[in-house]
């Protein structure tokens, strides 16, 4: 009995410690998960489109939609991965109103293809959502020549945006909702080598193009008022999802090993679930005090300040004509 005595007072310690840590880890990971968007609303009849939408936070966002009752288009570059989610969504969510559809941002043609097909299937469009993005790629070009994260995360849904405008607008109130990124706050536009040919950085290029989405957001507003259509962009905050997929850390066997067993338990508590990195999207989706709101940035379902680079009005024209002629739109 003495022996039995004496072994748990030595493990006590250790088994104290592990509580606590586990308790501060536990505290840390709910107060990490950030704002949640709670208001109930209903969105039959309403249609929206989710870049993206087949992974991490785009899918989250298509399931809550779909559960609210829209009529969801996945835009998605990737048609069997595309389709599993969907029917995951459909079956989960009871909505048989969601549809998958190609559309892979990083070719112009395959974009204009997708807007043309919507339209031919739907008059009306209430909801965009450019969600999909890239992050931390190999220095590699899209279809057209532009270096991925420009031409993924900002030409791309530059142009989708444009070729929906007329749907939007005759749809208002309706409204364009851009997932940005607290990475614009180390981003510039590097207007003499935008497209990174002189020099690569994958961090400097997927900061470039949050910039982009946030000067891109604000440009837009002002060309949309009075139209009834507005845009908002935000940070989803850090999440747990396929994001960091070309980062080093997956690329080797060892290296996952690592990941999965000593960088996921500390991430686990500072990083959202997808479901809760969804949640700005869908409160600049649908919280209806939001319907005349347009040109913010929002973080956990709140007003967020921009860095002093995204308020640059100048530059935001600047990248507008020239996304104008990277995304070879006719005015
Ligand atoms: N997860 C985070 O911590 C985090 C933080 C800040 C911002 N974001 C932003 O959130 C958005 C969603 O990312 P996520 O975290 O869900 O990552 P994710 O990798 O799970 O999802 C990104 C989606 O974009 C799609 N995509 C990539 N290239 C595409 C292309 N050429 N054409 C069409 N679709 C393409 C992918 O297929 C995927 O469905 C991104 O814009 C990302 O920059 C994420």
């Amino acid at each position: 009995m003495e022996i039995v005595i004496r072994f748990l007072q030595s493990i006590a310690p250790v088994f104290l410690a592990h509580g606590i840590v586990g308790i501060i880890a536990f505290c840390v990971r709910l107060y990490m998960q950030g704002g949640k968007f709670r208001k109930q609303t209903d969105e039959t009849g309403k249609v929206a489109i989710v870049t993206g939408g087949n992974t991490g936070l785009g899918k989250e966002t298509v399931m809550e939609l779909a559960r609210r009752g829209a009529t969801v288009y996945m835009a998605c570059r990737n048609k069997e991965k595309v389709e599993r989610a969907r029917r995951e969504i459909v079956k989960e969510t009871g909505n048989s109103n969601v549809f998958s559809r190609e559309c892979d941002l990083s070719s112009l043609d395959s974009i204009r293809k997708f807007a043309e097909n919507f339209k031919k299937e739907q008059r009306v469009l209430h909801i965009l959502i450019n969600n999909a993005g890239v992050f931390w790629e190999p220095h590699r070009l899209t279809k057209e020549g532009f270096e991925m994260h420009l031409g993924v995360n900002h030409i791309g849904h530059f142009l989708l945006t444009n070729l929906l405008l007329g749907v939007l607008e005759r749809s208002a109130p309706s409204r364009v909702v851009v997932v940005a990124s607290r990475a614009h706050e180390r981003g510039q536009i590097k207007v003499d080598d935008i497209n990174s040919s002189d020099f690569y950085d994958e961090g400097v290029a997927y900061c470039q193009s949050k910039l982009a989405n946030i000067l891109f957001t604000r440009e837009l507003a002002k060309r949309l008022e009075g139209t009834g259509v507005t845009v908002n962009a935000l940070n989803p905050g850090i999440a747990d999802t396929e994001i960091a997929r070309n980062m080093i850390f997956f690329q080797t066997k060892f290296a996952q090993y690592v990941v999965e067993t000593i960088l996921r338990p500390l991430l686990w508590a500072v990083m959202k679930t997808p479901k809760n990195g969804a949640q700005t999207t869908l409160y600049a989706a649908l919280d209806p005090d939001l319907e005349r709101v347009s040109g913010q940035y929002f973080s956990d379902c709140a007003l967020a300040p921009v860095a002093p680079a995204a308020l640059d009005d100048q530059m935001a024209q600047w990248l507008w004509a020239q996304s104008e002629k990277w995304a070879k739109i006719a005015l």
